[in-house]
């Protein structure tokens, strides 16, 4: 397939790259420049200056300048050389390479002119191949020494990548490392932070830098990984508001929204011999939103400050989207000998010395770099901490659920892999008594399962929900349909909605039907009556008695906030989960109001989110009221599951020949005291103490 190519204004050409979910580039010749990428939602991904000139031979400023021979102002020629402003050309052999793959890659050359030998007397071919696939940046630079003397060079990747605050961006990776200040005359410094954050200018070359590092976008929820090989350096560079100013190119506030984070083989310069090929390669690619700091590199190291007493919040993501609150001494005992998380530590190819102390099952929070102490557990393998409980936000289960289904582009998270559980038997969760279900309890601690929508609904139009004893004496239950759907927000978006379900049982014939304290949250993308996606997430709870656990509530409610700030972290947390939590968090009067939760939700994500400027999730607020108003509460969606009540307990008690009392009142009572069983949402960005013998249940399950 022959390249595709689209025409400037100026008349050069782009070459425009995508990739089947969408996600696309585009090259200039000019420079051999990268200037855009975009995700499969067409979000660009890279910076350009708002003053961007594509007025050749001028530089363009954005994308991803390629700095050859020279990076800044380390040797005698122009900043950064000569190879950001010369034409390129599109290489028909890049050869070792194989041949392109021309729709989602290019090669492109640039061979030493006459009047570049004047500047730099050094034969070379500098080679670059550009590709793009789901969710990454490949470029692969290569320089060839086809002189008959040795050279040596510099050679750096700008990456401009376009943030969307840049006080609200941090780099990881780089902490305890050397690096040389261009605004100190290049001294040499040790990084002290413990990752960078950024209140001024900023102009730095990293040495000795890993393979991984991570920008992190915490408002954008967004996190660009740049792994690198044969480029040592890692360059920071903001240039802040007064050195924008004075920038030709580029506009007064464009330094908000960019971030430099380049990958250079700068320090040292790399030599080459006549003949001899030198190869780098740079990878930027788009990690879901949250990122577990301990992936990034075997290097970084470990051993941050002391522990510190006894309540924390430990995030496991850089942004605050899983988090676990733990209370407790730390010291004493959490193992869990089950094959979930402990089975990688099993797998391992360490010592079991170095197994207990640190191998992927620590945990370490990016906020304040605690580090959970492993040390001291002798038997037999360190899993999740005493008293940890996984409870996902709405929002992060769908997010999940885009993961999952291949929506988002990027991987689920790493926790919600190991706590939604995949169920691949043909039977639903829908069909199996609750207690039956792997890994449940009656804690009130939550079990999360990932299914086939198909096990979900079952078929027709109906909804299955119909229980089949699995022996003589067990009552016939069913789900219950309950409350109004949920929309869940992303971003302010609707993209996905959760049902609520309760579990009902006959008491005996003739009895209405006998409300369980089982609880069932379906969540599924896309909106009501517009179910999308392969996948359903259903997260089971049996809800707690009101026994007041002082350690927990003391833990939830009394405890001090993050160690450190993140921008949306709630504090204090929220006390309960309206399912999980203790009934006593609910106010009554509002349980009965049909608007509450609607109301409440709306409050939740102004609160936490900060999206109480966000017109839809408001519109979609008042839009519900004003509804309800009109059609009164006897059509609205409560109504509905009156009916599916009816339609649902009817068929329930067909074996038993017995009739639910059809009286409206009674109907009415039955929907609406259901609403006790609505969650208000679950806590946003934390996480609640549950008993460890859930967690062993649960991992015994694994
Ligand atoms: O304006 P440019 O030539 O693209 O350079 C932008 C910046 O790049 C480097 O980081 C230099 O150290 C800076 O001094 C320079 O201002």
């Amino acid at each position: 397939m022959p390249l595709n190519f689209g025409n400037d204004v100026d008349g050069s050409s782009r070459i425009l790259l995508n990739e089947p979910r969408g996600s696309t580039a585009q090259v200039l010749l000019f420079g051999g420049q990268v200037i855009s990428w975009k995700n499969e939602r067409r979000e660009e991904l890279l910076f350009m200056s708002s003053k961007a000139q594509y007025l050749p031979p001028k530089i363009i400023r954005g994308g991803i300048p390629v700095c050859f021979p020279q990076f800044g102002n380390f040797g005698g020629l122009e900043r950064h050389g000569f190879a950001r402003n010369r034409f390129w050309a599109l290489d028909d052999d890049p050869s070792p390479l194989p041949p392109a793959n021309k729709q989602s890659s290019v090669d492109l050359i640039l061979k030493s002119t006459e009047d570049d030998l004047k500047i730099w007397p050094h034969s070379f071919e500098l080679r670059v191949r550009i590709s793009i696939s789901l969710g990454k940046l490949t470029v692969i630079p290569r320089v060839r020494n086809i002189d008959s003397k040795p050279f040596s060079f510099m050679f750096a990747l700008r990456n401009y990548l376009h943030v969307s605050d840049i006080s609200e961006v941090r780099v990881e990776g780089l902490e305890t490392l050397d690096y040389l200040d261009n605004l100190k005359g290049k001294e040499r410094f040790t990084e002290q932070a413990d990752a960078i954050t950024f209140d001024g200018e900023i102009d730095r070359v990293y040495l000795n830098t890993p393979t991984k590092i991570a920008v992190i976008d915490h408002e954008r929820k967004r996190t660009i990984e740049l792994r690198k090989e044969g480029m040592p350096n890692a360059v920071v560079w903001n240039p802040w508001d007064k050195k924008a100013k004075s920038i030709a190119d580029m506009g007064d506030e464009d330094y908000m929204t960019m971030l430099c984070v380049d990958s250079g083989a700068i320090e040292p310069q790399v030599l080459l011999k006549p003949g001899e090929e030198w190869k780098g390669r740079q990878e930027l690619s788009i990690v879901s939103s949250s990122y577990c700091s301990g992936q990034l590199d075997p290097r970084k190291p470990s051993g941050y400050p002391p522990q510190r007493p006894s309540l924390l919040y430990i995030s496991l993501s850089l942004s605050p989207v899983f988090s676990f609150f733990v209370s407790g001494a730390m010291a004493s005992a959490w193992i869990v000998d089950g094959p979930g998380i402990a089975s990688k530590v099993k797998n391992a190819s360490l010592s079991s010395a170095l197994q207990t102390r640190d191998c992927g099952a620590s945990i370490q929070c990016p906020n304040c770099y605690h580090r959970i102490d492993n040390t001291n557990v002798l038997v037999p393998w360190p899993g999740l901490p005493k008293g940890v409980k996984f409870e996902p936000t709405d929002a992060d289960i769908i997010e999940f659920l885009e993961a999952k289904c291949g929506i988002s582009g990027s991987e689920p998270h790493v926790l919600s892999e190991e706590f939604i559980r995949p169920v691949t038997e043909d039977v639903g969760i829908n069909y199996t008594h609750p207690k039956n279900l792997p890994g449940t309890n009656k804690d009130g601690v939550s079990a999360f399962f990932v299914h086939k929508t198909v096990q979900a609904y079952g078929t027709g139009q109906r909804k299955r929900r119909k229980i089949t004893p699995t022996c003589l004496n067990e009552e016939p239950v069913r789900w219950h349909k309950t409350g109004r759907n949920k929309h869940v927000f992303l971003n302010g978006v609707k993209r996905g909605c959760k049902k609520i379900m309760v579990l009902y049982k006959s008491a005996r014939k003739g009895s209405k039907p006998e409300k369980s304290k089982w609880v069932l949250h379906q969540y599924h993308l896309g909106t009501e009556g517009n179910e999308i996606g392969e996948y359903v997430v259903s997260k089971v709870t049996y809800q707690k008695e009101k026994v007041k656990d002082e350690g927990e509530s003391s833990g939830v409610r009394g405890g001090p906030g993050p160690t450190t700030p993140m921008t949306n972290t709630p504090t204090p947390p929220r006390p309960v989960d309206g399912v999980a939590g203790d009934g006593q968090a609910f106010d009554d009067d509002k349980m009965f109001d049909p608007f509450y939760e609607v109301v409440n939700h709306n409050q939740k994500l102004t609160k936490v989110h900060g999206l109480d400027s966000i017109p839809e999730a408001a519109l979609w607020s008042k839009k519900a009221r004003r509804e309800e108003e009109e059609v009164g509460v006897n059509l609205s969606e409560d109504n509905l599951t009156c009916n599916e009540s009816i339609e649902a307990s009817s068929s329930l008690w067909e074996n038993n020949q017995i009739l639910p009392n059809p009286s409206l009142g009674e109907l009415d009572g039955f929907a609406l005291s259901d609403l006790e069983n609505v969650d208000l949402g679950s806590p946003p960005d934390f996480l609640t103490l549950a008993s460890q013998d859930s967690l062993m249940n649960w991992m015994g399950w694994l």
